[in-house]
């Protein structure tokens, strides 16, 4: 086994699904616990991985470990585990607020400890992670996490500090996305349109415009304003969400979530 994942819920799931299509690993290279029986039915039946009730398992049959339980579960977790963590594991964490020294010291012993800020777009290959390492893992041990990460997605090694901003415009920010998408299609079926193309046009929309962004390099200001024609109708729309504070919340939206995370 290469890799072991302690939680397969939405986000273990999400980067299994991705590092299964790029051939990373194979399905027999992967381990999963879960809390019941019914996630464990789950992600065999959904990614067809190794599966266990026995976290224990996990730690004993891969070195690469990914703690992929809620956050209020770490350290119930990684106290289960710890007895059976050598110097050749990795523990990674992808939760907001566990700090690297946090889960060194809970593992108890001097560790490799990375941590992952991933999100869910990694299932379709267009996932964004953040990633930051204690000084025991190698350059060699990064690569290897980069390739994982990479396999779902774009990756950025940063420095711990910058973790909870990552959370926040990337870990957190598809949730508010998926809601401007539900509004878009909302307001397009008020117009009369169906609400499954209302969704395909509200989302191609979003694609496109952040792949403009990502290609063009070019300013999103500047983007927007080449939209807004003179006396038309684009800017009657920006100035109603100017006026409603779009800006605003966004901003507030994004502090109030990486403030949590530094609370957690
Ligand atoms: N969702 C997201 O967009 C993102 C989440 N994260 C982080 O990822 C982590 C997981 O979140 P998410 O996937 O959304 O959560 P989910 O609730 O979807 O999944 C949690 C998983 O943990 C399992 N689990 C719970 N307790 C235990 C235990 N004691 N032993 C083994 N497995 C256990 C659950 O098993 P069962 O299925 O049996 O209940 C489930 O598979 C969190 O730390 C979160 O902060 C990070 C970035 C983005
Ligand atoms: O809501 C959360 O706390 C997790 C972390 C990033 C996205 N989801």
């Amino acid at each position: 086994m290469k890799i072991g994942f302690i939680g397969c819920g939405n986000m273990g799931s999400a980067m299994i699904s991705g590092i299964l299509k790029k051939g990373i690993f194979q399905k027999d290279e992967i381990i999963v616990s879960n809390l019941t029986e019914e996630g464990s039915k789950r992600s065999r039946e959904k990614l067809g991985v190794v599966t266990t009730l026995d976290n224990r398992q996990v730690v004993k049959n891969a070195k690469t470990i990914i703690l992929a339980v809620k956050p209020q579960f770490y350290q119930e977790v990684i106290e289960e585990v710890r007895a059976d963590l050598t110097p050749e594991h990795m523990v990674i964490g992808i939760a907001p607020g566990k700090s690297l020294d946090w889960i060194q010291e809970i593992c108890q012993t001097s560790l490799k400890v990375a941590r992952l800020m991933p999100n869910t777009p990694a299932q379709v290959g267009e996932g964004m992670t953040g990633v930051c390492r204690n000084e025991l893992v190698t350059d060699d041990d990064l690569e290897q996490v980069l390739k994982i990460t990479d396999s779902f997605g774009k990756t950025q090694v940063v420095p711990e500090r910058l973790m909870d901003a990552v959370g926040a415009v990337s870990g957190c920010s598809p949730a508010y996305v998926f809601i401007f998408i539900e509004a878009m299609a909302d307001a397009a079926v008020a117009q009369g349109m169906p609400r499954k193309q209302a969704y395909q046009f509200a989302a191609q929309s979003v694609l496109g415009s952040a792949r403009m962004v990502l290609e063009t390099g070019m300013h999103p200001g500047e983007l927007k304003d080449m939209v807004c024609s003179p006396a038309g109708t684009t800017i009657e729309g920006v100035r109603t969400l100017e006026k409603a504070g779009f800006r605003s919340a966004v901003f507030e939206a994004l502090q109030a979530c990486a403030d949590k995370g530094k609370k957690m």
